[in-house]
């Protein structure tokens, strides 16, 4: 088996470059998606973070008031700090099982551990390589802002909260440029999966 860390800022393309790895034959388990497992309706996290950010922070149906959290977690270190400490640990425990039990299926596997804050937390020790999915902050912001949802204040208050590009790309083996056009993403995405099967012992 290899996993590999796939990071890079927010809206750099980590979703869409995951989604070409797994069409290739990826395993991945993606620390967003989990995140969101962990605040289901009825979790028992809601309801520290109900006591932690208030009433409004759980909507009627039960699920989390993202938005309410997103700007509080963008605009006060302390609460960002908060709920990672929540979140993180259950996150990190949640992937490393996970690719144990992938390991165990498929000996061969090319596992992709998709962490935005991969560098913050130093996840690095718990992976094989680390690819950097990169692109310019103008091109970065631009994406975001496109995908909707997102106020451009969330949006350059999260970018600001995360670690520098030059920082990142310091701790990378790997980096996909995606400045460019979809079809250039696959591309990078296709060359490396070659690499990351051998390395897997898959070929
Ligand atoms: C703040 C929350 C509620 C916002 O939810 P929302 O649906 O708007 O965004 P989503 O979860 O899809 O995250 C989108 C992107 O935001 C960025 N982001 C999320 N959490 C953080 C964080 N704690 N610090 C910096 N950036 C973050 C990442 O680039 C992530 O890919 C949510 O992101 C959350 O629960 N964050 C805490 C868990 C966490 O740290 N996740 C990252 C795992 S490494
Ligand atoms: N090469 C590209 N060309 C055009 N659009 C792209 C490209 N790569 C990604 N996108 C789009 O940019 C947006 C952000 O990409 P994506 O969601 O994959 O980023 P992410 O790094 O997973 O973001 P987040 O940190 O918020 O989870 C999406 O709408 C995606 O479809």
């Amino acid at each position: 088996m290899l996993c590999v860390g796939l990071t890079g800022g927010i809206g750099c393309g980590k979703s869409r470059a995951a989604h070409a790895f797994e069409r290739l034959g990826a395993h991945i388990l993606d620390a967003d998606l989990i995140a969101r497992e962990l605040v289901a309706p009825g979790h028992e996290n809601l309801t520290r973070i109900q006591s932690r950010f208030g009433p409004d922070s759980i909507l009627p149906d039960g699920s989390l008031n993202r938005p309410l959290l997103r700007s509080r977690v963008f605009s006060d270190p302390a609460d960002k700090a908060w709920l990672e400490a929540l979140l993180h640990p259950q996150i990190r425990q949640l992937m490393r099982e996970r690719t144990r039990q992938i390991g165990r299926r498929t000996p061969a596997a090319v596992v992709m551990q998709v962490i935005p804050l991969l560098v913050e937390i130093g996840a690095q020790k718990d992976v094989d390589r680390v690819l950097v999915i990169d692109c310019s902050p103008a091109v970065q912001y631009q994406r975001v802002l496109g995908r909707g949802g997102w106020t451009a204040k969330d949006i350059e208050a999260a970018m600001a909260s995360q670690c520098p590009r030059a920082e990142r790309l310091r701790h990378a083996d790997d980096i996909i440029d995606n400045d460019g056009s979809p079809a250039a993403l696959e591309a990078q995405v296709a060359q490396l999966m070659l690499r990351y099967r051998q390395l897997a012992g898959a070929d």
